[in-house]
């Protein structure tokens, strides 16, 4: 497979044979590039980040059942999320504080989501107002993060502000009643830096992060998010706006079938990317569980640990509607801001279908259960797949 994009168009650091050709060599670009501050905020995980590995080892867990002499010539990657179809089955996460990673931010984001053709996902604590990133790639689809604070006047008028910019869907951070224990964050202090802003809060220009000798965002997401947060606050959401919410961050059945009779529209199985609770599920463990007890009332995402198209297929294959990624955009924003996303998203692209295509898939819905098991040396059970007369 080839590289990306039309190499005369990009950067010397896209070009020649040091180019990167997957997330793993993007992200030791990004690490090469950032200060150790801002690199350890946005590679971390919690505690001995032992969810952090997971993630991807479980994925690494799962081996294929490709189907073969399959007419796979023309690949099919669209799908559809919330009514919204996309050119494949893959969303960008929202992550916070993007002017860290490369001065044009969230809009270099926005640009290079609409150009791939899905949804981008803008954080509450996005470094540019969210007005002015849907004015950047304007009706290309995107969905706001919502932290809920304490203050739910706060709350209320970033909905709406979201609903009137023409966002397409709330997605409703549930993971984070108080920030996970990052230690890179605390060792370094963690702070924004002075020249860059929360954009979406003209009365909190300037964060406070004040911090007594530890991770200045641990004090402020303790100071302003709302730790009392509860399922019945999903129904106070639902009454102040028309946009569909997805529970982003359920890993069990339980919480699923909540969200699901508190009148969620979708579930994002994330763990946050690992930074919260450590030693939590990973997400690809998780989702069968949770796509099982939604019974396909509503679609189910999956993120946390998608570094690879085979990735994607093997979400797909146990009930996930699309996935999402974090830090991998980060790691191609750092790298070379818009252009950067869009080589990975191209990357991942490429990958996805390859995948699919070795698979004997011709289209995303061809992508079934049968495709993947857990343990390589463990037998299939071929009952069910087969009809009862072959099994
Ligand atoms: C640097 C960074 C910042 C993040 N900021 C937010 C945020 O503001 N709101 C949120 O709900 N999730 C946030 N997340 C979590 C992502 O939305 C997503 O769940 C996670 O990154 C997926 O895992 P991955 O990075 O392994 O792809 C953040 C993740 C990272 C890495
Ligand atoms: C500002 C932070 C709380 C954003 C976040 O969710 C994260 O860093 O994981």
């Amino acid at each position: 497979m080839g590289r990306p994009v039309s190499e005369p168009e990009l950067p010397p650091v896209l070009t020649g044979p040091h180019a990167p050709v997957n997330v793993a060599e993007f992200h030791a670009l990004a690490k090469a590039k950032l200060t150790p501050m801002v690199y350890g905020y946005f590679s971390s995980g919690a505690d001995d980040q032992q969810t952090l590995q997971d993630n991807e080892e479980g994925f690494r867990r799962l081996r294929f059942r490709p189907r073969v002499l399959i007419d796979v010539s023309n690949a099919d990657m669209m799908t559809e999320v919330l009514g919204v179809k996309i050119s494949f089955p893959l969303v960008v996460a929202p992550t916070a504080m993007q002017r860290m990673a490369h001065p044009e931010g969230e809009l270099a984001t926005a640009r290079a989501v609409a150009k791939a053709g899905t949804v981008m996902g803008l954080s509450s604590w996005s470094t540019t107002a969210l007005e002015d990133v849907e004015a950047e790639a304007p009706g290309s689809p995107k969905w706001f993060q919502l932290y809920v604070y304490k203050d739910r006047e706060v709350t209320k008028q970033l909905v709406m502000r979201a609903e009137a910019a023409g966002y397409k869907a709330i997605a409703l951070t549930v993971d984070t009643p108080r920030l996970g224990r990052r230690e890179a964050d605390i060792k370094n202090q963690f702070n924004l830096p002075p020249h860059l802003t929360m954009g979406n809060f003209a009365m909190l220009k300037q964060a406070n992060m004040e911090n007594d000798g530890g991770s200045g965002l641990a004090a402020y997401v303790a100071s302003l998010i709302d730790r009392s947060l509860s399922w019945k606050d999903i129904q106070w959401l639902k009454s102040i706006t028309k946009m569909p919410i997805l529970a982003k961050g359920v890993v069990t059945a339980e919480d699923a079938v909540l969200a699901v009779e508190n009148g969620c529209a979708g579930i994002i199985v994330s763990n946050h990317g690992a930074r919260q609770l450590d030693g939590v599920i990973s997400t690809i463990d998780a989702l069968e569980e949770v796509v099982n007890a939604v019974q396909g009332k509503v679609p189910v995402f999956v993120d946390s640990g998608v570094r690879r198209g085979t990735d994607i297929v093997k979400a797909l294959a146990l009930g996930a509607k699309a996935c999402l990624i974090g830090r991998p955009v980060v790691w191609g924003l750092s790298v070379a801001g818009e252009q950067g996303i869009t080589y990975v998203l191209d990357m991942l692209k490429k990958e996805f279908e390859l995948a699919m295509s070795l698979c004997g898939c011709v289209k995303v819905s061809d992508i079934n259960r049968s495709m993947v098991i857990r343990d390589a040396f463990a037998p299939y059970d071929v009952r069910r797949t087969l009809p009862p007369s072959k099994a």
